[in-house]
């Protein structure tokens, strides 16, 4: 299985909607080794959230209460991952043009009581990402665990409200759609990621990481 099993509704709802939500995307024995690599990741590897760019970057816990840490290319299940998403860039450029030229994500973990408040991932003109992805890692995830990502669309709208299970993915355009991460009642794992046009081109360089 590779991301090109569910292309077909990825590409209509992105050109419909500017979003889509794709259950089992990820196959499950992926999912599975990705969330066991995670969680054996020591402590002292994740870095608290920062938000805003390079210069002014803030640790702000009234915002985001996440832990993070960014993929590598050698680790194999990140190297599988980052494939399988590059598999995705490829394809989504062939049909809609967005001419998405590189991938980044990380990790975020949310322990119990975590949230992410409203935000939007990039604003116009002043950054390179185009094309937001959320995965999620955790199994068996109910309504009452909360930590749910809730998307907003004109004048404060609910468009959805995504249950983070194992496998799910979301992908939105990063400068339209504010969204936030529910207040979580168990440990959150997912993988989050943007795909970015080049700088060369936008004249924007994003902030280091
Ligand atoms: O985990 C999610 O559902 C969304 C995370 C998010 O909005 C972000 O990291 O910018
Ligand atoms: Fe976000």
């Amino acid at each position: 299985m590779t991301a090109l099993t569910h292309i077909d509704h990825i590409l209509d709802s992105l050109s419909d909607k500017g979003y889509c939500i794709v259950p089992n995307f990820l196959p499950k024995e992926m999912a599975g080794q990705l969330f066991d690599h995670a969680n054996a990741i020591p402590a002292q590897h994740w870095n608290t959230a920062a938000i805003g760019r390079a210069e002014q970057q803030t640790i702000n816990t009234l915002v985001r209460t996440d832990r993070i840490l960014w993929l590598r290319k050698e680790p194999q299940p990140e190297h599988d991952y980052l494939k399988l998403m590059d598999e995705l860039r490829v394809a989504i450029n062939r049909d809609l043009f967005l001419g998405l030229f590189d991938y980044e994500c990380h990790f975020a973990h949310y322990p119990k009581g975590a949230f992410y408040k409203k935000h939007l991932d990039a604003f116009k003109g002043r950054s390179n990402r185009r094309l937001t992805t959320v995965m999620y890692l955790n199994e068996n995830w109910t309504d009452s665990d909360g930590g749910q990502l809730v998307i907003y669309g004109e004048r404060g709208k609910v468009l959805e409200t995504v249950k983070p299970e194992r496998g799910t993915l979301v992908v939105f355009l990063s400068e339209k759609f504010v969204h936030e991460v529910l207040r979580s009642n168990r440990d959150r794992l997912s993988i989050t990621g943007w795909f970015r046009i080049n700088a060369s081109v936008s004249g924007i360089v994003d902030p280091p990481r």
